[in-house]
C-alpha cells in the first residue's frame, strides 16, 4: 500500500482507504467553538513536570520534525488536568501550512494558526507506548497554537539543526532540551475525546489545546518550510501542509478549564 502523507494522491481525503477509522466517531482534529465549549469546574490546572535531561534527538520522519525523550522514569509527565494517573512524555512535534494563513490541526471558531506544536504522552498503567496507543485513555497531546509575533528562542535552538535533519530520515541528538519553555504563560485549556491526526488515527488520545499560543517569527515560520518530505536523492518535497483538517464532532462535547 502507498504509504501516507499529505499530498493529493496520499493525503487525508485518502487516508480512508486504507485507515477506515478515519470516518470514526472520535477523529482529530476538530474546529472548537469557544461559545459551544462548557466549562468544568471539576477541571484540575495542568500539572507538567518536563526534565530536560530526557530530551534524545531531533528526526525528521517524514511528516513533520520529532524530538523524543526517554520515557523509561517518571521524569517528564503529565498529570491533572483532565487525565487521571500519570502519562509520560514521549515526544513532541509540528504541524504547519504553506503560508502563515494555515497550518494548525485544530481551529478556534475556524480561525486557523499558522502551525500546531503536539506534546504527547502515554498513560504509564500500560507498558509502553504502542500498547497504550490501543487503548481509549491512553494518549494525552498537550496542542499548542503558534502565533506571528515576536522571535521564539526556544523554537529557534530547533531550527538551528535543521539543516542536519534536512531530509526524511535524518536525525540529531538533541541533549539538554527543555520543552516547558515551549509552554505558553497560562495553561487555559479545552480538552475532548480525540483520535491521532495522523494514520493509524488510533480514538485514544485526550485532547488538551491551550487557549493562549506561543509566538513565532515569520522568518522562522520560513525556516520550517525549508524541512523535506523526501529522502536524500529523491525529488525534493517541501515539508509543508503537514496538517489534518478539522473532523466532525460527531456529538462529543468540549470542555472549558476556564470561564
Ligand atoms: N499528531 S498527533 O495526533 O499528536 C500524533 C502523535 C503520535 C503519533 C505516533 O506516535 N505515530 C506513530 C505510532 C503510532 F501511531 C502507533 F499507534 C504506535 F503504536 C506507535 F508505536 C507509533 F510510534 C501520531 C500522531
Ligand atoms: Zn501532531
Amino acid at each position: 500500500a502507498q504509504p501516507w502523507g499529505y499530498a493529493e494522491h496520499n493525503g487525508p481525503e485518502k487516508w480512508a482507504q486504507n485507515f477506515p477509522i478515519a470516518n470514526g466517531p472520535r477523529q482529530s482534529p476538530i474546529d472548537i467553538i469557544p461559545a459551544k465549549a462548557s466549562h468544568d469546574p471539576g477541571l484540575k490546572p495542568l500539572k507538567l513536570k518536563y526534565d530536560p535531561s530526557t530530551c534524545l534527538d531531533i528526526l525528521n520522519n517524514g511528516h513533520s520534525f520529532q524530538v523524543t525523550f526517554a520515557d523509561d522514569t517518571n521524569s517528564s509527565t503529565l498529570t491533572d488536568g483532565p487525565v487521571s494517573g500519570t502519562y509520560r512524555l514521549k515526544q513532541f512535534h509540528l504541524h504547519w501550512g504553506a503560508t502563515d494563513q494555515r497550518g494548525s490541526e485544530h481551529t478556534v471558531a475556524g480561525v486557523m494558526y499558522p502551525a500546531e506544536l503536539h506534546l504527547v504522552h502515554w498513560n504509564t498503567k500500560y507498558p509502553n507506548f504502542g500498547e497504550a496507543a490501543k487503548q481509549p485513555d491512553g494518549l494525552a497531546v498537550v496542542g499548542i497554537f503558534l502565533k506571528i509575533g515576536d522571535k521564539n528562542p526556544s523554537l529557534q535552538k530547533m531550527l538551528d539543526v535543521f539543516d542536519v535533519i534536512r531530509a526524511k530520515g535524518k536525525q540529531t541528538s538533541f541533549p539538554n532540551f527543555d520543552p516547558s519553555t515551549l509552554l505558553p504563560d497560562f495553561l487555559d485549556y479545552w480538552t475532548y475525546e480525540g483520535s491521532l491526526t495522523t494514520p493509524p488515527l488510533l480514538e485514544s488520545v485526550t485532547w488538551i489545546v491551550c487557549k493562549q499560543p506561543i509566538p513565532v517569527s515569520s522568518a522562522q515560520m520560513a525556516k520550517f518550510r525549508s524541512l523535506l518530505f523526501s529522502a536524500e536523492g529523491e525529488a525534493e518535497c517541501c515539508m509543508v501542509d503537514n496538517y489534518r483538517p478539522p473532523q466532525p464532532l460527531k456529538g462529543r462535547s468540549v470542555r472549558a478549564s476556564f470561564k
